[in-house]
């Protein structure tokens, strides 16, 4: 079966779906003004609006926020975001964050980073999770409160911090020292002691891998590439482009949600992504393979790379945004879910999602003005890219009689991904959000798309729509 999905993913694969990158490092100046389109009708009751959001810098693991814990950078997402909205703590109703590498001594992290932060005991942080797409949830989850008319003002965000992450004694050990704490004699524990066995010692490492498969991330995106017929150069060529148009927006300051982060033991602070990169095609084509060892295409350039970072925004209705005197960056208009098979389409929440909000939305490809598609790889994007292009995974996937088509690359992850600036997990969905929102001001355009693959083979879409009140930071 999963080699009949895979033979049938290549044939989609081939008709004239091969995407050009060759115009990725273009200007980035924008045509004429873009002629206002209807505005998205409210679906809440609530017109619930994203005031604005903030993101610690995001780092490459094991790099300048190694040695803090996680809540700690949650915190400072929470912290930045009260600064930079100037809104007191109090008017905060409910926190939800996201976490997808549990520290285990802060399981609901929401709320030791709430609590850290100086919010008050009496208010509610719960932490949710759905592994990529882990604060699209929080944000989502804050959306479904206000509507609900339980709450008016919503702080969601997410943390993810791979310089620590829980490494587990073997099932043996764990077993073994369960029993031991029970045990009632000595001569219990001695007889328990007795019993161990070197390999109780191996300890269980963590991989970022998928449960169901058993297969990591790297090794299915590089499936999915080959399987749609993406080649070493095209991904090379697109991990370039990312990279460039990072370098390009961090140069011209547009990276106006990070905070500086104060790091303990360290002069100055961090205001910085630091693992953008940009490097030569050359340079790129030398390195070997990450995952399948010695045929496969995923490299670590061509891989979003291991990332700590925190993000956090401010969710509410229009109507508490104008009592509390702010100017909202974009109405969130839209968003929905998909599912689909985690073996063999894994990373193919975008090729699903988007067509699926843009029927629901009553919107075409060419109304969409900015697009943030979470890039796990560069053979993931353009898998989804190839896709979203071909009748055949329409047809035979998504129920539709024809495919959406390509979306306009020049519109297209305009500021880079996470590719370059990075993927802690949980926090990237806030980072899509606010690049979604200041690019519609910047690039006067009025609808944003953003979309994520996440494992499990989940996606998420979501449609922000520019607040007329919207302006550069
Ligand atoms: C839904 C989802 O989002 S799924 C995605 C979830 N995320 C993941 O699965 C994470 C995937 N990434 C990873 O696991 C890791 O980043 C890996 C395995 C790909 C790479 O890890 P490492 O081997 O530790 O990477 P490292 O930084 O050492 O780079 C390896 C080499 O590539 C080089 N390199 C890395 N990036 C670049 C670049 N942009 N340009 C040029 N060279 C580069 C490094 O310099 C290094 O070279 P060296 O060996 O000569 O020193």
């Amino acid at each position: 079966m999963a080699s009949q999905v895979a033979k049938s993913l290549v044939k989609a694969a081939r008709p004239n779906s091969t995407v050009k990158f060759n115009t990725a490092c273009r200007a980035l100046s924008v045509g004429a003004a873009l002629q206002q389109k209807k505005s998205l009708p409210d679906r809440t009751g609530k017109n619930v609006v994203l005031v604005d959001g903030v993101r610690t810098p995001f780092l490459v693991s094991f790099t300048d926020y190694s040695k803090m814990m996680p809540h700690e950078l949650a915190r400072h997402s929470l912290l930045g975001l009260l600064q930079k909205t100037g809104i007191p703590k109090e008017v905060v109703d409910y926190i939800v964050y996201g976490t997808v590498i549990q520290e285990v001594k802060t399981s609901n992290i929401g709320r030791e980073a709430a609590l850290a932060a100086g919010f008050s005991d009496r208010t509610p942080a719960h932490t949710v999770t759905m592994a990529c797409i882990s604060s699209n949830q929080a944000i989502t989850t804050g959306i479904g409160m206000i509507a609900a008319g339980a709450y008016d003002v919503i702080v969601a965000g997410g943390v993810e911090f791979m310089s620590d992450v829980p490494i587990r004694h073997s099932r043996k050990m764990r077993s073994l020292l369960l029993r031991l704490n029970r045990a009632k004699t000595p001569a219990q524990r001695l007889s328990l002691l007795a019993s161990i066995r070197p390999d109780f010692f191996a300890p269980e490492l963590p991989a970022v891998a998928e449960f169901s498969s058993g297969e990591t991330m790297g090794h299915s995106a590089d499936r999915l590439a080959a399987a749609f017929g993406a080649s070493r150069e095209e991904q090379d060529q697109y991990a370039l482009r990312s990279h460039s148009l990072a370098h390009q927006a961090q140069q011209n300051g547009y990276f106006t949600d990070l905070i500086p982060v104060k790091v303990e033991g360290k002069d100055g602070v961090v205001d910085k992504d630091n693992g953008i990169r940009v490097s030569t095609p050359e340079q790129l084509a030398k390195l070997r393979p990450a995952f399948i060892k010695p045929h496969g295409s995923v490299t670590a350039a061509n891989a979003s790379f291991l990332t700590d970072g925190a993000s956090a925004c401010l969710v509410m209705s229009e109507a508490k945004a104008k009592e509390l005197g702010l100017k909202p960056k974009a109405y969130l208009r839209d968003f929905t879910y998909v599912a689909q098979d985690p073996v063999d389409q894994l990373l193919l929440g975008p090729a699903y999602g988007i067509p699926k909000i843009l029927d629901q939305a009553g919107l075409k490809l060419s109304d969409i003005d900015t697009w943030e598609i979470h890039e796990a790889f560069a053979g993931q994007i353009l898998a989804n890219l190839k896709a979203l292009d071909s009748d055949w995974f329409a047809q035979t996937y998504l129920g539709r009689q024809s495919k959406v088509g390509s979306p306009d690359l020049d519109k297209w992850n305009k500021w880079g991904g996470s590719l370059s600036i990075g993927h802690p997990f949980a926090a990237t969905g806030v980072r899509l959000a606010m690049h979604t929102a200041h690019r519609l001001v910047r690039e006067d355009g009025q609808f944003g798309m953003i979309s994520a693959c996440a494992a499990g083979g989940q996606g998420v879409a979501m449609l922000l729509e520019r607040h007329p009140d919207a302006k550069h930071d």
